[in-house]
């Protein structure tokens, strides 16, 4: 097919018209850019605070608009390059090389950004990650003054293009936080908008570019690459040297910033246990090939379109400029209709990869049957949008499989498929070019129609190696789903084991934190005060994720990083409340549970201190019944930034138990002086500590009590304890005591004991003598023997009496034998009050 060769020193160009309009174009691209970027700031400096549209879906349009500006500033000096290539001499593959030769940049700024990434802490990166979008910004304006005041040299527009690939590179940093942020089953649609995006941007580029723009065959000198085989052995050298930094950043460096690098070590844990290794590394080799071979063919169908329009067409700059222009803004149009089909879950990603591979398989066999131009830009049209959507999914697919702690980590895969798009751009676009110019459009459609095939076998690898390991992971939610009943699953898809619908708490916002998110009051809250009651679930120790719906906002909580283990098998996880990062001085605290059962229980969350609003509820982790380490968190070193900070938190058992004990009984008080105060008909009793008597955990779950036991053996007749009794209105039945229960020499816990109704009577006997309304009883706090029974111990009033309502000590003996951890029933004196 000789006849199709191209002679390129044949074709005639045209000279310089006019110098470009300056006075439209700087404004644009500055109107523009400034648009995108002050919604970027807002994005991250996270004063976009939408009701209604979830953190996650913020993140993904920051990702897009960055994908946009990138593209756009890409894209402007497309007509340009093509002029410029072909200046530069050496055939088709030299002009190739020229369009792809911001991959170069490319490649050292995503090196740049994952560096960045690991070496930086959280709140770095978010300060730092503007930085790459302002120089951005400032490029495009550069970009368009050089364009538009006549006369760019080949120098200054390669400069150009390796600058703006070293940008585009650098805000990779952006889509890893994006990417971060973005919970598993939202992936694909993050990578469909970010490419969508992307696609807009180049299609808006060309057109921009062939209105505004300088005029193309200006001054340009100096060729710069002698031979066809000089440039493809250049870019072979350049898409080789991706390979190999792609290789570098990920197997040298950590997949974290600073600060995470062991917090998400349970999660990984979790992944690798759902996801075999080798499948995983399968199915990330296979979404990396198809994601490049998309992306590869893409760019060379771009560019080679060009050429043929050019070449057999006799197209002008300017109406290639328009007619690519207008491809690549159908590949925003088809990326955001196959994100409405996928949300409106019309096809699974399976069914619309395969339908965009045969449109982009027609569009090559139209390549190959057709001659006229139209049908060259309407193979384009059919190619580009279908293969970079495939693209997308592939790179959502990589993602969903990714593990934080394995090579295999978001931000490693992000490195590798921008590595492998780069080298791809700089591979495929001279070797289109020079298939066409060698093989004519029946060797490039030939061509096409076999990277569609290997696309396609990639494709459905990729989906038997899931199908794989989402048998594997559906064992642990199905057994899950039995146990729990999976609420919301239906809908929500099998990414979660639950889903929490929690209504709005009235004084509490979640907020992103230096330490992730946090939650932060809205309203000033008074020392003491209940804030809320926190729920909690009990949930299998299996991995998973749950959908908190917060109001209207969603967030993804991951069962082991969220939540902890209660005991073997079982864990516990709250709702908002996993929000509330550790300080060491914490203004919250948490009474002990008032309720559970075999699935949910609730704890009331006070402030210890006046909080006012937008403080940080915090609380002291070392005042919880875990080990941090065991459970999975990590605070090492912990970034509270209190002027008390203990530096490391592990958990409460590290702790001489004298010294935690005594910071309990310290936090206690302050909630219940505040309930006392609020609440006058409350009484509150502090027994006192007594060395005979303890306390038996609840045998089962569901019963809430703590019965008070013998602490040690007592023969008939022994003293077991001394306690503070006092007078309460039965009418009034709100009974709180302080009961502190001895663990150990020198060693009491403070215990909060609530009496209900029934209790209270039981633990009470009847004051006679009183008369009026008040009809009062003495409380004690031991279970009263009922009349007629016998009791096994006895009580006796020993201190003087002050009045009815004072308190007043009283001594139980034993009148039998009584065990070590038996519960008592006692005999109430005779109580005469004057
Ligand atoms: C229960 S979560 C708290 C919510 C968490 N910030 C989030 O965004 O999901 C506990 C995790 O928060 C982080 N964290 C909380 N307080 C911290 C502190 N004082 N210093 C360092 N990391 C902290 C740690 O990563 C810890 O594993």
């Amino acid at each position: 097919m000789r006849a199709d060769r191209l002679d390129l020193d044949s074709l005639d160009h045209p000279g310089p018209e006019k110098g470009g309009n300056t006075a439209v174009a700087v404004p644009m691209v500055v109107i523009i850019s400034s648009v995108v970027l002050a919604f970027e700031v807002l994005v991250l400096m996270h004063s976009v605070t939408i009701r209604g549209v979830s953190s996650s879906w913020a993140y993904q349009l920051l990702g897009a608009g960055v994908a946009l500006v990138a593209a756009m500033q890409y894209s402007f000096v497309i007509p340009m390059s093509y002029d410029l290539s072909r200046s530069a001499g050496g055939g088709a593959a030299a002009s190739g090389f020229f369009i792809g030769s911001n991959g170069i940049g490319l490649m050292v700024g995503i090196c740049f950004s994952r560096l960045a990434w690991h070496v930086m802490s959280p709140s770095q990166i978010h300060a730092a990650i503007v930085l790459p979008v302002i120089a951005n910004a400032g490029l495009g304006v550069a970009l368009a003054s050089l364009l538009a005041s006549g006369t760019p040299t080949q120098l200054e527009l390669l400069g150009l293009r390796i600058a703006m690939g070293l940008f585009e590179g650098a805000g990779q940093m952006i889509h890893f936080l994006v990417r971060q942020k973005t919970p598993a089953h939202e992936q694909v649609r993050a990578a469909v908008l970010e490419y969508s995006a992307y696609a807009l941007g180049m299609g808006l580029g060309p057109l921009l570019s062939s209105k505004f723009g300088a005029e193309p065959g200006m001054g340009y000198n100096t060729p710069l690459l002698p031979s066809t085989a000089a440039v493809s052995a250049v870019s072979a050298a350049v898409a080789f040297l991706g390979v190999c930094m792609a290789a570098v950043l990920v197997l040298a460096i950590p997949s974290s910033p600073k600060d995470f690098g062991r917090e998400n070590a349970s999660e990984a844990g979790a992944q690798d246990a759902a996801f075999h290794r080798g499948n995983r590394a399968a199915v990330v080799f296979l979404c990396l090939v198809l994601f490049s071979l998309c992306f590869g063919v893409a760019s060379s169908v771009e560019a080679t379109t060009a050429l043929l329009l050019e070449v057999d067409g006799g197209w002008g700059y300017h109406a290639i400029g328009r007619g690519i222009g207008a491809v690549l803004a159908g590949t925003a149009v088809t990326g955001a209709g196959l994100m409405a089909i996928q949300e409106s879950g019309l096809v699974d990603d399976a069914v619309a990869t395969w339908i965009m591979l045969m449109v982009a398989a027609a569009g090559a066999v139209l390549l190959l049957r057709t001659h006229g131009m139209s049908a060259a830009l309407a193979a384009d049209f059919l190619i580009y949008p279908a293969l970079v959507c495939v693209a997308s999914v592939g790179e959502g697919t990589a993602i969903e499989a990714s593990s934080p702690m394995s090579v295999f980590s978001q931000p490693n895969i992000l490195v590798m498929s921008s590595l492998a798009d780069a080298a791809a751009r700089a591979f495929f676009t001279p070797l289109g070019r020079y298939i066409f110019d060698e093989g004519g459009r029946t060797g490039y459609a030939y061509m096409l129609l076999m990277i569609v095939a290997v696309i396609a076998l990639a494709d459905v690898l990729i989906r038997l190696l899931r199908g794989m390991a989402s048998s594997e992971i559906s064992y642990g939610y199905d057994k899950l789903h039995v146990k729990l009943g999976a609420q919301g699953q239906a809908e929500k898809g099998p990414d979660f084991i639950k889903v929490f619908d929690v209504p709005l708490i009235e004084k509490v916002e979640v907020r992103d934190k230096d330490c992730g998110k946090g939650l932060v009051a809205t309203q000033p809250i008074r020392q003491g005060e209940l804030i809320f009651r926190a729920k909690f679930h009990i949930l299998p120790d299996l991995p998973g994720k749950v959908l908190l719906q917060y109001g209207s906002v969603e967030y993804v909580l991951d069962v082991f990083g969220h939540s902890s283990l209660l005991r073997p098998n079982i864990r516990e996880m709250g709702e908002v409340d996993s929000f509330t990062n550790h300080s060491c001085e914490p203004n919250i605290f948490y009474t002990s549970t008032q309720f559970w059962n075999e699935s949910i229980g609730d704890y009331g969350v006070y402030a210890l201190k006046n909080i006012s609003p937008g403080t940080e509820l915090t609380a002291d982790y070392e005042l919880f019944d875990i080990d941090l380490q065991t459970v999975g968190m990590d605070l090492s070193p912990c970034k509270c930034g209190s002027s008390t900070c203990r530096g490391s938190i592990r958990g409460c058992k590290y702790w001489p138990l004298e010294v935690l004990l005594r910071r309990l009984a310290e936090v206690e008080p302050i909630p219940r002086a505040y309930l006392l105060e609020q609440h006058p008909t409350v009484q509150f009793l502090d027994f006192g500590k007594s060395t005979g008597l303890g306390a038996a955990a609840p045998s089962e779950l569901e019963k809430r009590r703590w019965p008070i036991t013998a602490a040690c053996d007592f023969e008939p007749g022994a003293v077991i304890c001394e306690g503070k009794s006092c007078v309460f209105d039965c009418h009034i039945c709100h009974m709180v005591v302080n009961f502190p229960v001895q663990l150990g020499p020198e060693c009491w816990l403070p215990r909060t004991v609530v009496f209900a109704k029934e209790d209270l009577l039981k633990a009470s006997a009847p004051v006679n003598g009183v008369g009026g309304q008040r009809e009062e009883r003495r409380f004690f706090g031991l279970d009263l023997a009922a009349n007629g029974q016998e009791a096994d111990a006895e009580i006796r009033m020993i201190s003087p009496t002050e009045g009815h309502e004072a308190t007043e000590t009283f001594q139980v003996r034993s009148r039998v034998q009584i065990r070590a951890g038996q519960a008592f029933t006692c005999s109430a004196p005779c109580l005469h009050i004057s």
